[in-house]
Protein backbone atom coordinates (compact mmCIF):
# COMPACT_ATOMS: atom_id res chain seq x y z
CA UNK A 1 0.00 0.00 0.00
CA UNK A 2 1.35 3.70 -0.82
CA UNK A 3 1.05 5.69 2.24
CA UNK A 4 0.67 9.66 1.26
CA UNK A 5 2.59 11.67 3.86
CA UNK A 6 1.08 15.19 4.63
CA UNK A 7 3.17 16.98 6.05
CA UNK A 8 0.36 18.38 8.30
CA UNK A 9 1.26 22.05 9.71
CA UNK A 10 1.91 22.42 5.62
CA UNK A 11 -1.96 21.95 5.22
CA UNK A 12 -3.90 23.03 8.19
CA UNK A 13 -3.63 25.42 10.50
CA UNK A 14 -2.76 24.31 13.92
CA UNK A 15 -1.79 27.56 15.45
CA UNK A 16 -0.93 27.59 19.25
CA UNK A 17 -2.23 25.26 21.73
CA UNK A 18 -5.60 26.49 23.32
CA UNK A 19 -6.94 26.36 27.08
CA UNK A 20 -9.21 23.66 27.75
CA UNK A 21 -12.39 25.94 29.25
CA UNK A 22 -11.81 28.48 25.48
CA UNK A 23 -11.78 24.68 24.10
CA UNK A 24 -14.99 23.60 25.79
CA UNK A 25 -16.70 27.33 24.52
CA UNK A 26 -15.96 26.99 20.96
CA UNK A 27 -17.47 23.24 21.34
CA UNK A 28 -20.05 24.52 23.39
CA UNK A 29 -21.15 26.91 20.50
CA UNK A 30 -21.63 24.48 17.63
CA UNK A 31 -23.51 22.12 20.40
CA UNK A 32 -26.67 23.20 19.66
CA UNK A 33 -30.03 20.75 19.66
CA UNK A 34 -30.48 19.23 16.14
CA UNK A 35 -33.98 19.51 16.22
CA UNK A 36 -37.38 17.83 17.25
CA UNK A 37 -39.18 14.62 16.92
CA UNK A 38 -42.68 13.13 17.74
CA UNK A 39 -41.94 9.38 19.21
CA UNK A 40 -43.99 7.07 21.07
CA UNK A 41 -43.48 6.37 24.90
CA UNK A 42 -41.96 2.84 23.76
CA UNK A 43 -39.34 5.21 21.88
CA UNK A 44 -38.99 7.91 24.42
CA UNK A 45 -36.81 6.23 26.90
CA UNK A 46 -33.11 8.17 27.47
CA UNK A 47 -34.26 10.72 25.24
CA UNK A 48 -34.58 14.54 25.96
CA UNK A 49 -37.81 16.36 25.81
CA UNK A 50 -38.11 19.51 23.82
CA UNK A 51 -41.89 20.52 25.07
CA UNK A 52 -43.46 19.50 28.59
CA UNK A 53 -45.81 17.13 29.46
CA UNK A 54 -48.67 17.80 31.05
CA UNK A 55 -51.80 15.79 32.64
CA UNK A 56 -54.33 15.27 29.84
CA UNK A 57 -56.78 14.35 32.96
CA UNK A 58 -57.04 14.50 36.73
CA UNK A 59 -54.86 12.11 38.24
CA UNK A 60 -56.58 10.17 39.35
CA UNK A 61 -59.34 11.02 37.33
CA UNK A 62 -61.82 9.70 40.00
CA UNK A 63 -61.89 9.12 43.61
CA UNK A 64 -60.30 5.48 44.39
CA UNK A 65 -60.04 3.48 47.55
CA UNK A 66 -56.61 3.45 49.00
CA UNK A 67 -57.04 0.87 51.13
CA UNK A 68 -58.41 -3.22 51.04
CA UNK A 69 -61.91 -2.91 53.37
CA UNK A 70 -65.65 -1.92 53.13
CA UNK A 71 -66.77 1.90 51.45
CA UNK A 72 -68.14 2.88 53.62
CA UNK A 73 -70.62 6.79 54.24
CA UNK A 74 -68.47 9.51 56.35
CA UNK A 75 -72.14 10.60 58.17
CA UNK A 76 -72.73 7.14 59.29
CA UNK A 77 -70.21 7.23 60.89
CA UNK A 78 -70.60 10.50 62.38
CA UNK A 79 -74.23 9.49 63.02
CA UNK A 80 -73.37 6.31 65.03
CA UNK A 81 -73.39 3.19 62.54
CA UNK A 82 -70.67 0.43 63.27
CA UNK A 83 -72.94 -2.23 61.75
CA UNK A 84 -73.30 -2.35 58.08
CA UNK A 85 -74.85 -4.34 54.99
CA UNK A 86 -72.51 -5.27 52.75
CA UNK A 87 -74.31 -5.19 49.49
CA UNK A 88 -71.80 -5.44 47.26
CA UNK A 89 -67.90 -5.54 45.96
CA UNK A 90 -65.98 -3.21 43.92
CA UNK A 91 -62.47 -3.76 42.03
CA UNK A 92 -59.90 -1.77 39.99
CA UNK A 93 -61.35 -1.99 36.67
CA UNK A 94 -65.05 -3.48 37.82
CA UNK A 95 -66.69 -1.15 39.94
CA UNK A 96 -70.29 -1.06 42.15
CA UNK A 97 -72.25 0.32 39.95
CA UNK A 98 -74.99 1.22 42.50
CA UNK A 99 -75.24 3.51 45.12
CA UNK A 100 -74.29 3.61 48.85
CA UNK A 101 -77.56 4.23 51.20
CA UNK A 102 -77.32 5.04 54.91
CA UNK A 103 -76.33 1.64 56.87
CA UNK A 104 -75.04 0.29 53.84
CA UNK A 105 -71.45 -0.75 53.08
CA UNK A 106 -69.25 -2.04 49.83
CA UNK A 107 -66.64 -4.31 49.68
CA UNK A 108 -63.69 -2.63 48.01
CA UNK A 109 -59.87 -3.40 47.01
CA UNK A 110 -57.37 -0.44 46.78
CA UNK A 111 -57.51 1.19 43.64
CA UNK A 112 -61.31 0.78 43.02
CA UNK A 113 -63.04 3.43 41.94
CA UNK A 114 -65.54 4.73 45.18
CA UNK A 115 -68.96 3.60 44.80
CA UNK A 116 -71.68 6.61 44.52
CA UNK A 117 -72.10 7.68 48.29
CA UNK A 118 -69.32 6.02 49.40
CA UNK A 119 -66.67 8.59 50.76
CA UNK A 120 -64.48 6.62 53.09
CA UNK A 121 -62.67 3.16 53.57
CA UNK A 122 -62.95 0.99 56.93
CA UNK A 123 -60.07 -1.23 56.43
CA UNK A 124 -60.46 -4.88 56.36
CA UNK A 125 -57.86 -5.07 59.38
CA UNK A 126 -60.55 -3.12 61.67
CA UNK A 127 -64.37 -4.84 60.67
CA UNK A 128 -65.19 -8.21 61.32
CA UNK A 129 -67.50 -9.55 58.82
CA UNK A 130 -70.00 -12.11 58.63
CA UNK A 131 -72.17 -13.36 56.18
CA UNK A 132 -73.13 -9.64 55.00
CA UNK A 133 -72.49 -7.64 57.56
CA UNK A 134 -69.44 -5.95 58.25
CA UNK A 135 -68.94 -4.52 61.79
CA UNK A 136 -66.34 -1.40 62.51
CA UNK A 137 -64.53 -3.33 65.64
CA UNK A 138 -63.06 -0.73 67.86
CA UNK A 139 -62.47 3.28 67.12
CA UNK A 140 -63.40 5.01 63.93
CA UNK A 141 -59.79 5.62 62.58
CA UNK A 142 -58.88 9.00 61.27
CA UNK A 143 -58.15 8.16 58.05
CA UNK A 144 -60.71 8.39 55.28
CA UNK A 145 -58.19 5.99 53.12
CA UNK A 146 -59.20 7.44 49.72
CA UNK A 147 -57.25 8.99 47.02
CA UNK A 148 -59.28 11.76 45.97
CA UNK A 149 -59.58 12.86 42.48
CA UNK A 150 -56.72 15.25 41.31
CA UNK A 151 -54.86 14.96 44.61
CA UNK A 152 -52.05 13.73 42.55
CA UNK A 153 -51.97 16.33 39.60
CA UNK A 154 -54.74 18.65 38.70
CA UNK A 155 -55.21 18.40 34.84
CA UNK A 156 -53.60 21.02 32.62
CA UNK A 157 -50.26 20.86 34.86
CA UNK A 158 -46.99 20.55 33.46
CA UNK A 159 -45.72 16.91 35.15
CA UNK A 160 -41.99 17.30 33.22
CA UNK A 161 -40.29 20.50 32.13
CA UNK A 162 -38.65 20.90 28.86
CA UNK A 163 -34.89 19.52 29.10
CA UNK A 164 -36.05 16.86 31.42
CA UNK A 165 -34.03 13.68 30.13
CA UNK A 166 -36.53 10.28 30.08
CA UNK A 167 -35.37 8.25 32.86
CA UNK A 168 -37.20 5.28 34.02
CA UNK A 169 -39.01 7.57 36.88
CA UNK A 170 -39.96 10.45 33.92
CA UNK A 171 -41.93 7.82 32.18
CA UNK A 172 -43.97 6.50 34.73
CA UNK A 173 -44.88 10.59 34.89
CA UNK A 174 -45.13 10.66 31.08
CA UNK A 175 -47.85 7.59 30.70
CA UNK A 176 -49.64 8.47 33.92
CA UNK A 177 -50.14 11.79 32.18
CA UNK A 178 -51.58 9.68 29.98
CA UNK A 179 -49.18 11.07 26.92
CA UNK A 180 -49.20 8.06 24.29
CA UNK A 181 -46.39 10.25 22.28
CA UNK A 182 -43.87 13.04 23.40
CA UNK A 183 -42.01 15.37 21.29
CA UNK A 184 -38.10 15.17 22.15
CA UNK A 185 -35.24 16.37 20.73
CA UNK A 186 -33.45 14.71 18.54
CA UNK A 187 -30.88 12.32 19.23
CA UNK A 188 -27.02 12.72 17.39
CA UNK A 189 -26.02 9.91 15.09
CA UNK A 190 -22.41 8.98 15.49
CA UNK A 191 -20.03 7.24 13.79
CA UNK A 192 -16.85 5.89 14.66
CA UNK A 193 -13.55 5.68 12.02
CA UNK A 194 -10.22 3.99 13.67
CA UNK A 195 -7.00 4.83 12.03
CA UNK A 196 -4.41 2.71 11.80
CA UNK A 197 -2.60 0.46 9.76
CA UNK A 198 -2.11 -1.40 12.94
CA UNK A 199 -5.06 -2.00 13.65
CA UNK A 200 -7.34 -5.40 13.98
CA UNK A 201 -11.15 -6.22 15.31
CA UNK A 202 -10.64 -8.01 19.08
CA UNK A 203 -9.75 -11.26 18.91
CA UNK A 204 -7.70 -11.26 15.63
CA UNK A 205 -4.64 -9.68 16.86
CA UNK A 206 -2.67 -12.87 17.87
CA UNK A 207 -3.41 -14.61 14.34
CA UNK A 208 -2.78 -11.44 12.31
CA UNK A 209 -0.25 -9.49 14.18
CA UNK A 210 -1.65 -6.04 14.93
CA UNK A 211 -2.88 -5.03 18.01
CA UNK A 212 -6.89 -5.22 18.83
CA UNK A 213 -9.10 -1.89 17.96
CA UNK A 214 -9.72 -1.25 21.28
CA UNK A 215 -11.88 2.16 21.20
CA UNK A 216 -14.12 1.43 18.36
CA UNK A 217 -16.68 0.25 20.38
CA UNK A 218 -16.09 2.26 23.64
CA UNK A 219 -16.37 4.92 22.07
CA UNK A 220 -19.80 4.02 20.65
CA UNK A 221 -21.12 3.02 24.01
CA UNK A 222 -19.35 5.97 24.87
CA UNK A 223 -21.84 8.00 22.38
CA UNK A 224 -24.65 6.10 23.36
CA UNK A 225 -24.50 7.12 27.06
CA UNK A 226 -24.54 10.41 26.44
CA UNK A 227 -28.10 10.40 24.48
CA UNK A 228 -26.89 9.32 20.93
CA UNK A 229 -27.75 7.04 18.64
CA UNK A 230 -24.70 4.58 17.23
CA UNK A 231 -25.33 3.65 14.18
CA UNK A 232 -21.57 1.76 13.94
CA UNK A 233 -17.64 2.24 13.75
CA UNK A 234 -15.48 1.09 10.51
CA UNK A 235 -11.20 0.29 10.99
CA UNK A 236 -9.73 2.23 7.85
CA UNK A 237 -6.01 2.09 7.54
CA UNK A 238 -3.54 5.56 7.07
CA UNK A 239 -4.49 5.75 2.94
CA UNK A 240 -5.81 9.15 2.94
CA UNK A 241 -8.00 8.49 0.04
CA UNK A 242 -9.31 4.84 1.97
CA UNK A 243 -10.18 7.68 4.58
CA UNK A 244 -11.76 10.44 2.67
CA UNK A 245 -14.48 7.72 1.46
CA UNK A 246 -15.04 6.20 4.67
CA UNK A 247 -15.36 9.56 6.03
CA UNK A 248 -17.85 10.82 2.91
CA UNK A 249 -19.74 7.24 3.37
CA UNK A 250 -19.86 7.82 7.85
CA UNK A 251 -21.31 11.61 6.82
CA UNK A 252 -23.96 10.58 4.86
CA UNK A 253 -26.42 9.72 7.79
CA UNK A 254 -24.53 10.84 10.69
CA UNK A 255 -24.27 13.99 12.73
CA UNK A 256 -21.02 13.40 14.52
CA UNK A 257 -18.17 11.68 13.03
CA UNK A 258 -15.38 10.51 15.86
CA UNK A 259 -11.88 9.64 14.31
CA UNK A 260 -9.44 7.80 16.48
CA UNK A 261 -6.22 8.03 15.91
CA UNK A 262 -3.58 10.23 13.36
CA UNK A 263 -4.53 13.20 15.26
CA UNK A 264 -0.69 13.84 15.99
CA UNK A 265 2.23 14.46 14.01
CA UNK A 266 3.44 11.26 12.43
CA UNK A 267 4.48 10.58 9.03
CA UNK A 268 0.70 8.83 8.82
CA UNK A 269 -1.08 10.84 10.73
CA UNK A 270 -3.66 12.96 8.17
CA UNK A 271 -7.01 12.54 10.03
CA UNK A 272 -7.33 15.96 10.04
CA UNK A 273 -5.54 16.84 6.84
CA UNK A 274 -7.24 14.05 4.66
CA UNK A 275 -10.85 15.64 5.38
CA UNK A 276 -9.78 18.80 3.75
CA UNK A 277 -11.05 18.11 0.39
CA UNK A 278 -14.51 17.36 2.16
CA UNK A 279 -14.86 21.23 3.27
CA UNK A 280 -13.84 20.39 6.50
CA UNK A 281 -13.44 23.66 8.84
CA UNK A 282 -11.34 23.45 11.25
CA UNK A 283 -12.99 24.67 15.15
CA UNK A 284 -9.85 24.38 17.00
CA UNK A 285 -7.06 21.96 17.24
CA UNK A 286 -4.53 20.83 19.78
CA UNK A 287 -5.35 21.71 23.14
CA UNK A 288 -2.79 22.40 26.15
CA UNK A 289 -4.24 19.03 27.75
CA UNK A 290 -2.70 16.10 29.29
CA UNK A 291 -3.18 13.67 28.13
CA UNK A 292 -5.39 14.37 24.81
CA UNK A 293 -3.42 17.53 23.57
CA UNK A 294 -4.10 16.45 19.65
CA UNK A 295 -7.66 16.32 20.23
CA UNK A 296 -9.71 18.61 17.34
CA UNK A 297 -12.89 19.57 16.29
CA UNK A 298 -14.16 20.70 13.09
CA UNK A 299 -17.38 20.91 11.24
CA UNK A 300 -18.47 20.04 7.44
CA UNK A 301 -21.39 21.24 6.45
CA UNK A 302 -23.60 20.57 9.05
CA UNK A 303 -21.69 17.51 10.71
CA UNK A 304 -19.24 18.07 13.12
CA UNK A 305 -16.02 15.77 13.09
CA UNK A 306 -14.24 15.24 16.08
CA UNK A 307 -10.38 13.89 16.26
CA UNK A 308 -9.48 11.94 19.09
CA UNK A 309 -5.64 10.96 19.95
CA UNK A 310 -4.83 7.28 19.16
CA UNK A 311 -3.46 6.39 22.96
CA UNK A 312 -6.40 4.55 24.28
CA UNK A 313 -6.96 6.04 27.76
CA UNK A 314 -5.74 9.95 26.43
CA UNK A 315 -8.93 8.67 23.72
CA UNK A 316 -11.12 8.09 26.33
CA UNK A 317 -10.37 10.78 28.16
CA UNK A 318 -10.88 13.16 25.50
CA UNK A 319 -14.06 11.18 24.69
CA UNK A 320 -15.37 12.09 28.16
CA UNK A 321 -13.99 15.73 28.39
CA UNK A 322 -15.18 16.38 24.45
CA UNK A 323 -17.45 14.13 22.61
CA UNK A 324 -20.11 13.53 26.25
CA UNK A 325 -20.46 17.39 26.18
CA UNK A 326 -20.64 17.87 22.35
CA UNK A 327 -23.40 15.05 22.52
CA UNK A 328 -25.42 16.12 25.31
CA UNK A 329 -25.67 19.48 23.75
CA UNK A 330 -26.82 18.65 20.44
CA UNK A 331 -28.91 16.37 21.90
CA UNK A 332 -31.04 19.13 23.87
CA UNK A 333 -29.32 18.72 27.55
CA UNK A 334 -26.81 21.36 27.17
CA UNK A 335 -22.97 20.73 27.71
CA UNK A 336 -23.03 21.29 31.31
CA UNK A 337 -25.27 18.28 31.98
CA UNK A 338 -21.92 16.38 30.92
CA UNK A 339 -19.71 17.97 32.82
CA UNK A 340 -21.01 18.46 36.49
CA UNK A 341 -17.77 19.17 38.13
CA UNK A 342 -17.26 18.06 41.85
CA UNK A 343 -15.04 19.08 44.68
CA UNK A 344 -13.78 15.77 46.51
CA UNK A 345 -10.82 15.66 48.79
CA UNK A 346 -7.45 13.77 47.49
CA UNK A 347 -7.15 10.64 50.02
CA UNK A 348 -3.62 10.22 49.10
CA UNK A 349 -1.03 13.16 48.26
CA UNK A 350 -0.11 13.23 44.53
CA UNK A 351 3.31 15.31 42.82
CA UNK A 352 3.22 18.33 41.15
CA UNK A 353 1.89 18.98 37.78
CA UNK A 354 3.92 20.04 34.60
CA UNK A 355 3.19 22.82 32.18
CA UNK A 356 -0.44 21.66 30.20
CA UNK A 357 -3.70 21.30 32.55
CA UNK A 358 -4.06 17.99 33.52
CA UNK A 359 -6.99 15.33 33.77
CA UNK A 360 -5.96 12.38 35.91
CA UNK A 361 -7.45 8.55 36.18
CA UNK A 362 -8.25 8.27 39.43
CA UNK A 363 -10.71 6.21 42.09
CA UNK A 364 -14.18 7.65 43.71
CA UNK A 365 -13.63 6.71 47.33
CA UNK A 366 -15.58 6.53 50.29
CA UNK A 367 -13.01 9.04 51.40
CA UNK A 368 -12.79 11.03 48.32
CA UNK A 369 -10.88 10.49 45.38
CA UNK A 370 -7.63 8.48 44.91
CA UNK A 371 -5.92 9.37 41.79
CA UNK A 372 -4.52 6.00 40.31
CA UNK A 373 -0.49 5.78 39.96
CA UNK A 374 1.50 5.39 36.81
CA UNK A 375 -0.55 7.93 34.63
CA UNK A 376 -0.12 6.85 31.20
CA UNK A 377 -1.88 7.77 28.28
CA UNK A 378 -1.07 5.12 26.11
CA UNK A 379 -2.31 2.60 28.71
CA UNK A 380 -5.48 0.60 28.60
CA UNK A 381 -5.31 -1.72 31.97
CA UNK A 382 -5.92 1.24 34.19
CA UNK A 383 -9.64 2.02 32.72
CA UNK A 384 -10.56 -1.08 34.70
CA UNK A 385 -10.18 1.09 38.16
CA UNK A 386 -10.53 4.38 36.75
CA UNK A 387 -14.84 5.58 37.14
CA UNK A 388 -13.18 9.68 37.75
CA UNK A 389 -11.03 12.21 36.33
CA UNK A 390 -9.30 14.41 38.40
CA UNK A 391 -8.57 17.98 37.26
CA UNK A 392 -5.23 19.61 37.88
CA UNK A 393 -3.92 23.25 36.91
CA UNK A 394 -1.09 23.53 34.85
CA UNK A 395 2.12 24.26 36.89
CA UNK A 396 0.39 23.49 40.30
CA UNK A 397 2.29 22.28 43.33
CA UNK A 398 2.33 19.25 44.84
CA UNK A 399 -0.56 18.29 46.84
CA UNK A 400 -1.36 16.80 50.38
CA UNK A 401 -4.24 14.53 51.21
CA UNK A 402 -7.18 15.96 51.81
CA UNK A 403 -6.54 18.69 49.05
CA UNK A 404 -10.36 19.69 47.43
CA UNK A 405 -9.76 18.70 43.45
CA UNK A 406 -12.04 19.28 40.52
CA UNK A 407 -13.74 15.56 40.02
CA UNK A 408 -15.79 14.42 37.40
CA UNK A 409 -17.75 11.03 36.58
CA UNK A 410 -15.83 9.47 34.25
N1 LIG B 1 6.09 14.51 17.44
C1 LIG B 1 4.98 14.34 18.15
N2 LIG B 1 4.58 13.11 18.44
C2 LIG B 1 3.49 12.92 19.16
C3 LIG B 1 2.78 14.04 19.63
C4 LIG B 1 3.21 15.33 19.30
O1 LIG B 1 2.62 16.34 19.68
N3 LIG B 1 4.31 15.43 18.52
N4 LIG B 1 1.67 13.81 20.42
C5 LIG B 1 1.68 12.58 21.20
C6 LIG B 1 0.42 12.46 21.81
S1 LIG B 1 0.13 13.54 23.06
C7 LIG B 1 -0.47 11.50 21.49
S2 LIG B 1 -1.91 11.36 22.40
C8 LIG B 1 -0.25 10.57 20.41
C9 LIG B 1 -1.55 10.48 19.60
O2 LIG B 1 -1.28 10.36 18.31
P1 LIG B 1 -2.32 10.05 17.16
O3 LIG B 1 -3.64 10.58 17.45
O4 LIG B 1 -1.72 10.50 15.92
O5 LIG B 1 -2.48 8.49 17.25
P2 LIG B 1 -1.79 7.34 16.42
O6 LIG B 1 -0.41 7.78 16.09
O7 LIG B 1 -2.68 6.97 15.35
O8 LIG B 1 -1.75 6.23 17.53
C10 LIG B 1 -1.11 6.43 18.76
C11 LIG B 1 -1.10 5.10 19.51
O9 LIG B 1 -2.40 4.68 19.76
C12 LIG B 1 -2.66 3.39 19.22
N5 LIG B 1 -4.04 3.36 18.70
C13 LIG B 1 -4.53 4.15 17.74
N6 LIG B 1 -5.83 3.82 17.51
C14 LIG B 1 -6.14 2.80 18.34
C15 LIG B 1 -7.29 2.04 18.54
N7 LIG B 1 -8.42 2.25 17.85
N8 LIG B 1 -7.24 1.04 19.47
C16 LIG B 1 -6.11 0.81 20.17
N9 LIG B 1 -4.98 1.53 20.02
C17 LIG B 1 -4.98 2.50 19.11
C18 LIG B 1 -1.67 3.26 18.12
O10 LIG B 1 -1.41 1.94 17.81
C19 LIG B 1 -0.48 3.98 18.70
O11 LIG B 1 0.23 3.12 19.59
O12 LIG B 1 0.83 10.96 19.63
C20 LIG B 1 2.01 11.35 20.36
N10 LIG B 1 3.06 11.63 19.45
O1 LIG C 1 -1.82 13.93 24.98
MO1 LIG C 1 -1.13 12.45 24.56
O2 LIG C 1 -2.75 12.21 24.91
O3 LIG C 1 -0.34 12.69 26.14
O4 LIG C 1 -0.71 10.88 24.91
Amino acid sequence: MKHVRVPIDERVPCGAALRFDAAQAILAAVAQPLGTERVSLARAGRRVLAEPVRAAMDIPARDLAAMDGFAVREADLAAGWRRFAVIGAAYPGAPFHGVIGSGEAVRIMTGALMPAGADRVLMRELVSAEASIATLDGAVPAKPHVRLRGSDTVAGTVVLPAGKLLDPRALVVAAAADAAELIVWRAPRVRVIATGDELVPAGEARARGGIPDSLSEAVLLLARQWGARPLGAVQVRDDEALLVAAAEAALADADVLVLCGGASRGDRDFARSALLPLGLELLFADVAIKPGKPVWLGRIGTRLVLGLPGNPTAAMTVARLFLAPLLAGLGGRGVQAALRWESLPLTQGIEANGDREAFLCAERADAGVQVIAGQSASGQSMLARADMLVRRLPGEPALAAGSTMSSLRF
